[in-house]
């Protein structure tokens, strides 16, 4: 058998191709950012054709930067940002318009006039809101009439960026999707991990254009360069697989785009009564499926990602801990950057951004301090929800993602949490979990206690602020939030 596992990580900023070894390290890596459409205020979407060609680059980059050929990877896994849809025509492959993302507000309206909430909740575990599937693609299929018709044809295919990738990278062979990235259309019944038939017919999407549901790790098809794809997970789903997550009780937090926390909750889906959403956490073959308690952040990096392009504070995001590190703390300021609403555990598509507190004495950098404490708060109101729903608080956070080269950042949360932060060897748990997933299906790896034993520390940050000192940066945080309510305008 081949060597080594690659995993294709399509995410919200940048697509990466990562191969992993046998001990699961890093050997090399591809990566490109791609464009950020931003057509209308609240609107957020990607081009399909930039997003597969960046794949099958990246791909070929981290080949030759280890000197390696496609015959090297025993398999490989794909995974990727989550709820963001396309529509393309079977016969010829064609987008017919581009990725609607996951942040993208502009079914606001759609989600309120179908209603039905509690039902849709009790089905999916998922409450209504833009963020999901469902809605993006009805609002796609509402552009045109024709389109719903040809729909019910099988002629025009919906997919998440997953089934996108798979669907090129085999040559239109294959048409699937996984567990996890179904449980996020708001169309697959957690129950029976089908697509439901009410949810169809009450967001009006026609059954013959959705893909087959297959388990996270399982056999999706050959890519046209002869390796094997083995796994398909949401990338926040992997990233609780590459910190090996496996039992019941274990978290993690994602620091990306937005910011996401896992709790595997083993074989029954825990339903939420804080805000938090419920998920399938993974599915190996054909065991059974495991479940998991989320709390998505819409935007945590993002704040920065608009410091740097829209603000022009910086040019590099990493500058953001030197410019943040020359004040002492933010001066009062407080940054809520609620660009797409607020998510968990708020779930208020009527927010919107604000930075309050603001005197004349304020800088680029207080705002900047702010803005790293915001993902720290708003992290601390996912983990409290957690708690509640949990019954147990955390002892302990794993942490992944962008961010987390972030050292300033990374110590704000342990001070705002009041629990240790502890960072993996391997950061990019995303792209590895998806090599693991794969690797179990081809047998490169033998079980999850394997996987286990690959996970390694490589630093942890210890709580130094005093308990009021945190409680009262909380108190302040959740009176700003409060006050970005009802900004937006819907
Ligand atoms: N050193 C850093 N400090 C603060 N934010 C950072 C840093 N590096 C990256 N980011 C932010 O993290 C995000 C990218 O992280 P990544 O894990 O690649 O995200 P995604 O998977 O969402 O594309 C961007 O929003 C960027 O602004
Ligand atoms: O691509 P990321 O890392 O920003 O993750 C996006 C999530 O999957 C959205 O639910």
């Amino acid at each position: 058998m081949a060597d080594f596992v690659g995993a294709v990580d399509q995410g919200t900023t940048s697509t990466r191709f990562m191969i992993f070894d046998r001990s699961g390290a890093e050997v090399a890596r591809g990566q490109v950012e791609h464009r950020q459409i931003l057509p209308r205020s609240g609107w957020v979407e990607h081009d399909p054709i930039e997003l597969y060609e960046n794949t099958r680059k990246t791909m070929e980059a981290a080949l030759a930067s280890a000197g390696l050929t496609a015959s090297d990877l025993a398999t490989i896994g794909i995974t990727n940002q989550r709820e963001s849809v396309v529509l393309w025509e079977r016969a010829t492959g064609r987008p017919l318009h581009n990725v609607i993302g996951w942040q993208d507000t502009r079914t606001a309206e759609l989600v309120t006039s179908i209603g039905h909430a509690a039902e849709i909740r009790e089905i999916t575990g998922l409450p209504p809101a833009t963020y999901f599937s469902a809605t993006k693609i009805r609002w796609l299929l509402d552009q045109d009439p024709s389109l719903r018709v040809r729909a019910a044809r099988g002629e025009i295919l919906a997919g998440t960026v997953d089934t996108w990738l798979l669907w090129n990278l085999t040559g239109g062979d294959v048409f699937a999707t996984d567990v996890t990235n179904a449980s996020r259309t708001q169309l697959m019944s957690l129950e029976t991990l089908t697509w439901d038939p009410r949810l169809l017919a009450l967001f009006g999407i026609p059954a013959e254009m959705l893909p087959e549901i297959r388990s996270s790790s399982a056999h999706f098809g050959t890519a046209t360069n002869g390796v094997p794809i083995e796994a398909v997970i949401g990338d926040q789903q992997a990233a609780l697989f590459g910190q090996t997550c496996f039992d019941p009780g274990d978290a993690k937090a994602t620091y990306g785009t937005g910011n996401f926390i896992l709790l595997n909750t083993g074989g029954t889906p825990v339903r939420s009564t804080h805000g938090l959403l419920t998920t399938v956490a993974y599915r190996n073959g054909d065991e059974p499926p495991v479940y998991a308690l989320e709390g998505s952040i819409a935007a945590t990096g993002a704040a920065i990602q608009w410091l740097r392009d829209q603000a022009g504070f910086f040019d590099d995001a990493a500058q953001s801990e030197t410019l943040a590190g020359s004040v002492e703390d933010s001066g009062g300021v407080v940054f809520v950057p609620a660009f797409s609403g607020l998510f968990a555990p708020y779930w208020r598509p009527d927010a919107r951004g604000a930075i309050l507190g603001l005197s004349r004495f304020h800088t680029a950098a207080h705002i900047t301090r702010a803005a790293l404490e915001a993902i720290c708060y708003q992290t601390r109101d996912v983990v409290d929800a957690m708690a509640l729903d949990a019954g147990t608080p955390l002892s302990k956070l794993r942490v992944d993602g962008g961010i987390t080269a972030n050292a300033l950042c990374m110590q704000l949360q342990a001070d705002i949490l009041g629990v240790p932060v502890i960072r993996p060897a391997v950061a990019e748990t995303t792209a590895l979990g998806a090599a693991y997933a794969a690797g179990l299906t081809a047998g490169f790896w033998a079980s999850t206690d394997e996987l286990r034993a690959n996970w390694r520390e490589s630093r942890r940050w210890q709580t130094t602020w005093p308990a009021d000192r945190r409680d009262q940066g909380h108190t302040r945080w959740k009176a700003a939030v409060e006050r970005t309510f009802g900004l937006g305008d819907i």
